[in-house]
């Protein structure tokens, strides 16, 4: 395995994440280990078709039912976004997760990287959590490693944090005077929660939206302190990190408000998400300085007015420090993908758990 810094190269990053709304692209200037430039970033959004087809693979497994339709959207909708680009050397491709259960039958990300990297005449990194699995690790989340670049590139001098709010919430915890993301002490990550994903299942529900745009029905319902004190009894929370969820772990949500009004509802949820975060920041080995936050929960006044109320450090969306919130998972794995390339680490025993750091991640080049 070659390890070492290597000259800085442009990398192209995919991500499609747990709220099945479309793939995120990015290219990356990188060596694997700092972010020398940002480059162009596209996205292109699932049709209600193939949203359709993904929705209905959540949950299964390989060579189960639906997963081969859910291949060949994930696949098409890649190659044709992914083509778009130009410069790019290598391309990191998370691919869809259809199912994630680390401690029993592993995790699922739909997506051949071996025909993209025919596809787009490129080599291809993927399937980037089963080897951290395999190690005993939860496969997720990945971000960590290169939320720890960022703290870096934004000069941080003292702990901070990244919070994820996608589907599923995620918390990187970091300490930017480590040298390296794969020091025991630098990083501590896990998913907070359900964030998204359930008021996003409530809203189609209730009012037939993809989501609680602004966060504009939340905020002219009530928090129902109950129904909140309910989800916090869950067990996960009691969990010490690492951890990791599945999309719809939490989908029992929508039962604890299905009595509720739906402002009352989308409330609740949108409560129960930043609680969520707030218990989790308890795991923090020290107070970070502040909490940036990516994913589209960002653009939610109602979640973030919520976190900022019960926290007592800064909350600001990454846009605070000029990154872009909307493409940071896409940026991910592209570094991620140079790191694979370079025999570095991907995830390591404080951000997933896994026994010992570990270089996720199958590379796939052009036979052709
Ligand atoms: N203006 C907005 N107001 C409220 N919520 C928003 C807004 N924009 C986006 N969101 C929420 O953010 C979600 C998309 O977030 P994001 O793209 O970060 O998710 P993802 O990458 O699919 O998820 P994950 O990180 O879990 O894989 C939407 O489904 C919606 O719930
Ligand atoms: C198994 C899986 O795909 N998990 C996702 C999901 O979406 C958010 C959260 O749950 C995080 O753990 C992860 O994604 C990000 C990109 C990560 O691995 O850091």
């Amino acid at each position: 395995m070659r390890r070492g810094t290597g000259k800085p190269i442009w990398a192209l990053g995919a991500m499609s994440g747990t709220s099945l709304d479309g793939v995120d692209a990015a290219m990356l200037l990188t060596d694997g280990i700092g972010i020398e430039a940002f480059g162009d970033s596209d996205y292109r959004v699932y049709s209600a078709e193939e949203a359709r087809v993904l929705r209905a693979a959540l949950g299964r497994w390989p060579g189960e039912a639906g997963v081969a339709e859910a291949q060949a959207v994930i696949e098409a909708a890649h190659e044709a976004l992914l083509s778009r680009f130009e410069g790019a050397e290598i391309v990191g491709f998370h691919g869809q997760t259809l199912a994630h259960e680390p401690r029993g039958r592993g995790t699922h990300q739909v997506g051949d990287g071996a025909a993209l990297a025919e596809a787009l005449g490129l080599p291809v990194v993927w399937d980037f959590r089963s080897a951290d699995v395999r190690l005993g690790g939860e496969g997720a989340p990945l971000a960590p490693f290169f939320h720890f670049a960022c703290a870096k590139w934004i000069e941080a001098e003292r702990p901070m944090a990244f919070l994820n709010l996608g589907g599923v919430g995620n918390l990187t915890w970091l300490d930017p005077r480590c040298a390296a993301p794969e020091d025991p002490r630098a990083c501590l990550a896990f998913d907070t929660g359900p964030a998204n994903a359930p008021l996003n299942d409530l809203m189609m529900e209730r009012r037939g939206l993809p989501f609680d745009e602004d966060g504009t029905l939340a905020s002219g319902g009530r928090v129902v302190d109950g129904a909140l004190e309910l989800f916090l009894e869950e067990g996960y929370f009691l969990k010490m990190p690492p951890k990791s969820l599945d999309r719809d772990d939490f989908s029992l949500m929508l039962d604890l408000v299905r009595e509720l009004d739906d402002a009352d509802a989308a409330a609740t949820m949108t409560a129960m998400a930043a609680a969520a975060v707030m218990q989790g920041m308890e795991h923090c080995p020290s107070s970070p300085e502040r909490l940036l936050v990516t994913g589209g929960g960002r653009k939610n006044p109602v979640m973030m007015g919520m976190l900022r109320a019960g926290l007592d450090c800064p909350v600001e969306p990454v846009e605070a420090v000029g990154l872009d919130g909307d493409m940071l998972e896409a940026q991910a794995f592209a570094y991620l993908a140079v790191r694979v390339m370079r025999g570095l680490p991907t995830s390591g025993p404080s951000t997933t758990g896994v026994r010992a750091a570990v270089g996720g991640g199958e590379v796939s080049r052009p036979q052709g």
